[in-house]
């Protein structure tokens, strides 16, 4: 370990106003700074800013020069209010035979980043989809050897019913016969694995791959598994965050599957954006609620796909009618149309409309969603599935099969 400390200049006065701004023009330079094609993003195992100090945790690349990355981020980052740059250098070791010397237990969130020291891009090409140069583009990612197709589901923003929706999606997916996976990637409330029932079961490590958790017949793997209750995902910020996520990508062990569904961060930030340009994704769904500003959000998402060349496969309107939980009476409480009207105006499909429905909180509240209790609520879950289903060929990717693993 190595630890580089360099004063670029001397003080300058920064207001808390100031500083808030500059941490989000420093997330952006750490995600367009590269090292070697890779963005140094996914190398950033730790990171804190304190006042004019930015002190990085870093896995780096056996053969990087950690002097020349620092002057280069300096200079960088020196207009951003950064004038002292401390950074903790792991260098990943060389490859060496299969590498059987793993942790027997799953490390927490931070140990298990710094401790996979060979983990680096370099050790695992054999697995890895590519990441791509600066700028990349959807048509230059290559397909996930193992999965057919991955969907994002993604909201504007929170508290929309994204991860309830994802959950009973990749249920439907799989009762219609396929191969089903699902990767928690919402760091701000890492939800799956309390949805499916599975919060205690923590995922193991083999051959310094995660090995997904069978939860009712999904491969599933949250972010949310990797950390401790005092180790919230809250405080990460951007690099930190896409280079944690692009590590479950990556280095899981996914298993044969039809559909990989990724329950996005909500928003329309940049971890999003970076998820969008890094994983070869077939196409994203967007659920929304009837309520104008959740519309209006909404329109940034498809609008953020349509930027990345992502397919929009369709919008969700949650809790768009309302179901009697006595007379079981169901009407559009909130208005109609809202998820009908984004549909028509950028052209993408309305996969379906969800009732709001005590019962669907009911059943994620105890881990049994509605598609796996086959509750009246299920057929919802179902058509949209289907839904789904009858448009995505059209939009896959290639599978190489002639592969070799
Ligand atoms: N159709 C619905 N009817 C009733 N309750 C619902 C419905 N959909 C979601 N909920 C409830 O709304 C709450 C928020 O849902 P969920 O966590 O899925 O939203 P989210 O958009 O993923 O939120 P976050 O952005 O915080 O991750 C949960 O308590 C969930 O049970």
């Amino acid at each position: 370990m190595f630890n580089f400390i360099k004063k670029i200049t001397s003080e300058k006065p920064e207001t808390p106003k100031q500083q808030a701004e500059r941490d989000s023009a420093v997330d952006k330079v750490l995600l367009g700074y590269e090292v070697g094609t890779v963005s140094i993003a996914t190398m950033i195992t730790g990171l804190e800013r304190s006042g004019n100090q930015l002190t990085l945790d870093l896995r780096l690349p056996q053969d990087s020069d950690p002097e020349t990355i620092q002057q280069e981020l300096g200079q960088l980052l020196h207009p951003h209010g950064i004038q002292t740059i401390h950074m903790n250098v792991r260098l990943s070791a060389p490859v060496k035979g299969d590498g059987t010397s793993l942790p027997k237990q799953m490390p927490k969130t931070t140990d298990a980043m710094a401790k996979q020291d060979k983990s680096s891009v370099q050790s695992h090409t054999d697995s890895e989809p590519p990441i791509t140069k600066a700028a990349p583009t959807q048509a230059s990612l290559a397909a996930h050897p193992r999965i057919r197709h991955i969907i994002v589901v993604a909201s504007g923003k929170g508290g929309v019913g994204k991860s309830t929706t994802t959950v009973n999606i990749a249920l439907a997916l799989k009762e219609l016969g396929n191969r089903v996976g699902v990767l928690d990637a919402d760091i701000y409330g890492p939800s799956m694995p309390t949805m499916l029932g599975v919060a205690d079961v923590k995922p193991q490590l083999e051959n310094e791959q995660f090995v997904p958790v069978d939860a009712h017949g999904l491969a599933m793997l949250s972010i949310g598994s990797l950390l401790d209750s005092d180790n919230t995902p809250v405080a990460w910020r951007g690099p930190k965050a896409t280079g944690a996520l692009m590590q479950l990508y990556n280095q899981t062990n996914w298993p044969q599957l039809d559909y990989l569904v990724i329950d996005m961060p909500p928003g329309t930030g940049d971890i999003q954006l970076t998820l969008a340009q890094r994983i070869p994704v077939t196409g994203a769904v967007i659920v929304t609620t009837p309520q104008h500003i959740a519309l209006l959000d909404a329109q940034k998402g498809v609008e953020m796909f349509n930027k990345t060349s992502i397919p929009v496969l369709g919008v969700v309107e949650n809790m768009a009618l309302h179901t009697c939980s006595n007379c079981h009476h169901t009407e559009a409480i909130f208005g109609i149309g809202g998820g009908e009207l984004i549909a028509e105006q950028y052209h993408v499909p309305l996969l379906g409309q969800l009732p709001l429905a005590s019962g669907i909180r009911a059943q994620v509240d105890k881990g049994e969603p509605s598609v796996l209790a086959n509750d009246e609520f299920a057929s919802y879950y179902l058509n949209i599935a289907k839904n789904i289903e009858a448009n995505i060929s059209k939009f896959a990717k290639p599978v190489d099969d002639k592969r070799i693993f």
